[in-house]
């Protein structure tokens, strides 16, 4: 099958440009745990991404496999069919490295693991900190996670050493919520670029979609199919993606589900970030190019919300970042 035509590109408030569709790689485990029946998966979904278009891909250190995505990339490089600089790495300093002298060598971590001298995008993944250290996922006696207290902005200040030491070229923030977004906005020396934050049709975030673009911040849409399959999932009762709306909307077009919600986010002005480590979906989750929602189908679709979230992050309940 021939490659797609490229997907569009848009400007980051630092002048960087981001294609506006991403391949998603989070194998959907509990916290922090890798199945050994994952191996490989993440590696092949990204050489036949680049294959099919795809010029950007978020991973994080949590996934646990930026080796993997450091590979598929370094090798399609060398086979001649991307430059680099064609291309848009992101990835995200976990939880447990938000104390300011554990950035810079978290940040050399993911790099040596991918196997590269810079990424486009760091993005601090979560507001909330956990005990400083090797561990994930800190736990105490009592089973719960281990906080600490570091502020955001103390985190933040060591991300815009990155920038200035060419480990990054843009720095950005997740799961954000407006209070703490204003308040970073309102004492950063770099911007924030993008919040990642999760975004489809039954948890629209309107609200937080409006406050980014007022302030400059584009919102890269994660879980946009409602993580069907991850182990926190709440989606499991009404999926999205057999949503008989959706699939309406989609039979006017000629086009899925998946193809409809991906779509809708772009056109929100959102960056969807699909994970799916099947060739075919991967294709058909790029192919979005070609059609275009009307004002009463994003109507439609955005009548859907039902402000329902898939990811509540629940190991960071009672810390006072918790965003939700
Ligand atoms: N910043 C943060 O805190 C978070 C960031 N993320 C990022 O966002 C990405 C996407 O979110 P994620 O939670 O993975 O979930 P998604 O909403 O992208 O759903 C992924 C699931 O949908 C399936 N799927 C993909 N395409 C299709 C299709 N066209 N038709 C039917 N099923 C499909 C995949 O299956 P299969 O792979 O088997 O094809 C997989 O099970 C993550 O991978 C990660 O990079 C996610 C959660 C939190
Ligand atoms: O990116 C992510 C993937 O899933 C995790 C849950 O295990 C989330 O906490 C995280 O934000």
């Amino acid at each position: 099958m021939p490659a797609l035509r490229p997907a569009p590109t848009v400007a980051l408030n630092d002048g960087t440009r981001i294609p506006v569709i991403g391949l998603g790689t989070y194998m959907g485990n509990p916290l922090g745990r890798r199945l050994e029946s994952d191996v490989g998966q993440v590696e092949q979904a990204v050489l036949d991404a680049i294959d099919i278009g795809y010029r950007h891909v978020d991973g994080a250190l949590l996934y646990q496999n930026e080796e993997e995505v450091g590979r598929a990339v370094r090798a399609k490089i060398a086979q001649g069919v991307i430059k680099r600089e064609d291309m848009f790495i992101c990835t995200k300093l976990w939880n447990n490295s938000h104390h300011p002298d554990a950035v810079e060598s978290t940040c050399r971590k993911s790099l040596s693991n991918l196997g590269l001298d810079y990424v486009d995008l760091y993005l601090m993944h979560w507001p909330v900190a956990f005990r400083d250290g090797d561990d994930l996922k800190p736990l105490g006696p009592d089973g719960k996670v281990l906080f600490s207290h570091v502020d955001i902005l103390d985190t933040w200040r060591a991300m815009e050493q990155l920038v200035r030491k060419g480990l990054t070229r843009s720095i950005g923030v997740s799961n954000f919520n407006e209070r703490q977004l204003r308040r970073l906005m309102d004492h950063c020396s770099i911007r924030p670029v993008v919040n990642q934050v999760e975004c489809h049709p039954y948890l629209s975030q309107a609200p937080l979609l409006a406050l980014c673009q007022q302030l400059g911040v584009r919102v890269v849409a994660y879980s946009p199919f409602g993580s069907p399959e991850s182990d926190w999932s709440l989606g499991k009762v009404d999926r999205l993606l057999d949503d008989p709306t959706i699939a309406e909307v989609g039979r006017r077009h000629g086009k899925t589900p998946g193809q409809v919600i991906l779509r809708s986010l772009v056109q929100r002005g959102a960056i969807p970030i699909p994970k799916s480590v099947t060739k075919s979906r991967i294709r058909e989750n790029f192919d979005i190019f070609d059609f275009e929602l009307s004002a009463q189908d994003m109507a439609t679709l955005e009548a859907l919300n039902k402000n329902r979230r898939m990811c509540p992050f629940l190991e960071g309940l009672g810390h006072p970042e918790y965003p939700f």
